[in-house]
């Protein structure tokens, strides 16, 4: 069986890999779409370089985000975010992975938007509360009702997500999957 997928993977990730180009792959969506891991998977078979703008941004302020956000405050960390953003974004090709809010930022938006092809993780509701519920470390998610919390957000950021270049659904399969799945949309793209 092997003998027979990897080297059509191989292939995959050579299509892809000349599709982008110089460009940076961005991948959006919500909090536990997979951004961050699906992210980190895709530029090892692009075999290129890997960011994240959460990690990125605790790395420079020395704060976790949750910190961050009880510091400072939701708007100030939009703010770093998108001169975080801006700097993972000037040269590629990279995967830059961001934070679930960052590509409804306005500013940090059009940055993105200018600085390589989106790809927007989308998954249901139960999918992403499956994922996200297990740790405590996303401040817009302490509320009374979580789940309601995030479905909320759904309602208010999928038109904008739709926004994207590229969408591939998420889900619970085996991330190596959800990887082909994203470099196919990558190389069967036509966009210039
Ligand atoms: N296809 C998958 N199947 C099973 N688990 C997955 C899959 N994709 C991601 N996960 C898991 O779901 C959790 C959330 O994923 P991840 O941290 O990558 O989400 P994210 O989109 O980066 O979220 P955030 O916006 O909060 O940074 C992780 O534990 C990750 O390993
Ligand atoms: O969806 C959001 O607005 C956020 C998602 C996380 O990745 C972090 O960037 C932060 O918790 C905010
Ligand atoms: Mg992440």
């Amino acid at each position: 069986m092997n003998d027979v997928t990897e080297p059509v993977s191989a292939t995959l990730a050579e299509r892809a890999k000349r599709a982008l180009g110089k460009r940076n792959l961005v991948f959006i969506g919500l909090m536990g779409a997979g951004k961050s891991a699906i992210g980190r998977l895709t530029a090892q078979a692009l075999g290129i370089p890997f960011v994240d703008s959460d990690h990125e941004i605790e790395r420079v302020s020395r704060m976790t985000i949750s910190d961050l956000f009880a510091a400072y405050g939701e708007e100030e960390f939009r703010a770093l975010e998108a001169r975080v953003l801006k700097r993972l974004l000037r040269s590629g090709p990279r995967v830059v992975s961001t934070g679930g809010g960052a590509y409804i930022n306005e500013r940090s938006r059009r940055q993105i938007k200018r600085g390589g092809l989106t790809i927007w993780l989308n998954a249901e509701l139960d999918v992403l509360w499956e994922r996200v519920n297990k740790r405590d470390t996303r401040p817009l998610l302490k509320t009374e009702n979580p789940k309601q919390t995030l479905e909320n957000l759904m309602r208010a950021r999928y038109p904008i997500y739709a926004e994207a270049d590229l969408v591939v659904v998420s889900r619970d399969v085996k991330k190596e999957t959800m990887v082909e799945e994203v470099l196919a949309a990558i190389a069967d793209h036509q966009k210039a």
